[in-house]
């Protein structure tokens, strides 16, 4: 949610566009639910291109090798611990376009529905709390945005630097200047 809503406030146009978006497919008569979701498709692709730039997993979570094998040309002998750098692979030149920039559009055209995407993993032990954790976010990222315009403090871009933890922090806390949409005043003090 910090990552997502520090790159939209990097990226007013990003920002605008979902604005705009839930102006046309919810309005300002009342808040946005979760069945408006699957209209929101730029708010959608906003919080996967979050997740792949920066995976609150960014090695997943370690594999025990149960047998003898071989991958991508390497030996994996029996009991090798693996890791899979996810985090890397999103940033990867030989898979996406402009890696480092921030596209939400990028999954439109179709980037990002193979094994290159992975920020809940794959498999039989793929998160079973994707699509808790994308109706979650989506609905507060949505609401906030609904809600209340938001600004950065100054002219300067919010820092994107990571903190260190194997859960992809910030380095420095997000701090924003907010204020209530005028249009929202109706239906703020019915909350
Ligand atoms: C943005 C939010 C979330 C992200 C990015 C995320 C990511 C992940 C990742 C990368 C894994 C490891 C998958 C693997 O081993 O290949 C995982 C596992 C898991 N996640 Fe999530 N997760 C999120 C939210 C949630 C939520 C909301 C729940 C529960 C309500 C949840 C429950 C679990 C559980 C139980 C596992 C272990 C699955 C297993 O080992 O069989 N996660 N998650």
């Amino acid at each position: 949610m910090e990552w997502a809503m520090s790159l939209l406030l990097n990226h007013p146009e990003a920002l605008k566009m979902v604005h705009d978006e839930i102006e046309t497919h919810v309005g300002h008569q009342r808040l946005v639910i979760d069945s408006d979701l699957p209209q929101l498709r730029y708010l959608n692709n906003v919080i996967r291109e979050t997740l792949r730039l920066l995976p609150p997993g960014p090695l997943l979570v370690p594999r025990e090798s149960t047998m003898d094998c071989s991958a991508g040309g390497f030996h994996v002998p029996r009991g090798a611990m693996l890791m899979v750098n996810a985090y890397k692979m999103h940033r990867d030149p030989a898979l996406w376009t402009d890696p480092a920039e921030f596209k939400p559009e990028r999954f439109e055209s179709g980037e990002g529905e193979g094994y290159e995407y992975v920020p809940f993993g794959v498999g039989r032990r793929r998160c079973p709390g994707e699509a808790m954790a994308m109706k979650a976010v989506g609905l507060v990222l949505a609401s906030l945005v609904q809600c209340f315009e938001w600004k950065r403090l100054g002219e300067e871009e919010v820092d994107l630097s990571e903190g260190e933890g194997l859960s992809m922090p910030k380095a420095i806390p997000l701090e924003v200047l907010c204020k209530p949409r005028q249009a929202m005043m109706d239906i703020l003090p019915l909350l």
